[in-house]
Parts: C-alpha cells; sequence; structure tokens
C-alpha cells in the first residue's frame, strides 16, 4: 500500500478547526467539504485518463479527458458522506456507490448494514471516503470487498489516520495483488483505549451530523 500524506499549510490550518471541540457542525461540514477538495487534487493525480481530440478557434490538438469507465466515489456512511461533495466537484462524471458501515463501540469491529455498488466493479478505479483511519477495520472490510467485485485500483481519502491503523490496514491487505493508495490528511499520535484517535477530531460522523 502507497501512503501519501498530503502536507500543505491550507490543509493543516483546515485541519486545526476542524479538530477544534467549539468548531460546530455546519461549519464542521464547509471544512471537511474544503479539505476533501485539496486531498482530492493529491488522491487523482493517477486518474485514468485517453487521449482527446479537440478543435481550439486556432487549431486542432489532442487532450486528454478522464477514461470510461469513469472512476467510481465510494463515501462510507455516516461520516464519509461529508467528504462526497466536496470530491465529486473535482470528478463531476464519476459514479457514486455507497457503504454503510458501522463500528461497534465495545469490539471496534465494523458491520456493513447497507450496499449500494454496482454489481460488477470489473477494471473499475475507485476512491473509497471515509474521514476516519482508526483501528483500520472500516477501511479494511471495505476495500477487500471491491477487489473483490472486481475493482482493479483502489485509493482512501481520509482526513485524519492513526499510526496504528495505516500498519493493520497494510497487514489486512498484504495479499491484495492491487495498486491501493491511501491520501491522508494527516497521521496522528496513536488511538486511545477506546479506538479513538488521538489528538483527532472525536467522532467524526457526530461531529458532522450530530449525536445518533
Ligand atoms: O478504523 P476503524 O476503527 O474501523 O474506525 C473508523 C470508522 O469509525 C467511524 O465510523 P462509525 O462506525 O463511527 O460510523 P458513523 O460514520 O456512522 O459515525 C469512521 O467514520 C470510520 O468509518
Ligand atoms: O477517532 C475516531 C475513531 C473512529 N471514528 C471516529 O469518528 N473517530
Ligand atoms: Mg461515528
Amino acid at each position: 500500500m502507497r501512503v501519501e500524506l498530503a502536507k500543505h499549510p491550507l490543509i493543516a490550518h483546515k485541519l486545526t478547526y476542524l479538530r477544534d471541540k467549539r468548531t460546530d457542525s455546519p461549519t464542521f461540514r464547509r471544512l471537511a467539504e474544503e479539505l476533501v477538495t485539496l486531498l482530492a487534487y493529491e488522491a487523482t493525480r493517477e486518474v485514468r485518463v485517453e487521449p482527446f481530440d479537440i478543435e481550439t478557434p486556432v487549431a486542432p490538438t489532442t487532450g486528454i479527458k478522464l477514461s470510461s469507465p469513469k472512476p467510481l466515489v465510494v463515501p462510507i456512511l455516516r461520516a464519509g458522506l461529508g467528504m462526497l461533495e466536496g470530491m465529486v466537484r473535482l470528478l463531476p462524471s464519476a459514479e457514486v456507490g455507497f457503504l454503510g458501515m458501522q463500528r461497534n463501540e465495545e469490539t471496534l469491529e465494523a458491520i456493513t448494514y447497507a450496499n449500494r455498488l454496482p454489481d460488477d466493479l470489473s477494471g473499475r478505479q475507485c476512491y473509497v471516503l471515509d474521514p476516519m483511519l482508526a483501528t483500520g477495520g472500516t477501511l479494511a472490510m471495505s476495500i477487500r470487498y471491491l477487489v473483490e467485485r472486481g475493482a482493479d485500483d483502489i485509493t482512501a481519502v481520509t482526513l485524519l489516520s492513526a499510526p496504528e491503523g495505516i500498519a493493520a490496514l497494510e497487514k489486512a491487505l498484504g495479499d491484495v495483488q492491487v495498486p491501493i493508495t491511501l491520501v491522508t490528511g494527516a497521521i496522528d499520535e496513536r488511538l486511545n483505549e477506546n479506538g479513538y484517535i488521538v489528538p483527532g477530531l472525536g467522532d467524526a460522523g457526530d461531529r458532522l451530523y450530530g449525536l445518533v
């Protein structure tokens, strides 16, 4: 797995306000969206393109356009939904599939409660969105599922990642043959005894959408 830590002062600035417990939900949602647009620039460096012939008002030329099939963006509900708009703003022609996953707060194991993806992902380039990579269980399960369905290039985009989660993800996906990239806005210090990222930002889903 290739790990890309996106280093940019604007990313660090927006993450600081996102982490601040005084930041309210509307501001948190706006910051998450802005952050994803910055991370998406990094995450789409290897997006597949093909030559495209056009004519400018002056001369014919060959440019590039996104290849078909278009990339598939997969936000992991709930918190990943907060990253969707920022991502599709940069990739407006992408298709969007949904996975609903929830971590059991005692066992820290993820379960899948919703799945709305194309049946066949053969040859698809996929972008998985989830703000938090904590133990890595949620992302490991979702990436493996996309690979089983045929996806052949996967980039996970997270706002924050824990070192333990990155190591666990590398271990869990060690046998996967397709290229996997993680693009993250920050690698924090550690996980606490409750599986929360430290210093982190708390529960991303709750901060986006309120306590449920
Ligand atoms: O790396 P892990 O240890 O698996 O934890 C990370 C997961 O936990 C959070 O989701 P949560 O289960 O809280 O669901 P929510 O988005 O509905 O709040 C977060 O958005 C990730 O999906
Ligand atoms: O710190 C964490 C860990 C998992 N999920 C979150 O939303 N936050
Ligand atoms: Mg949550």
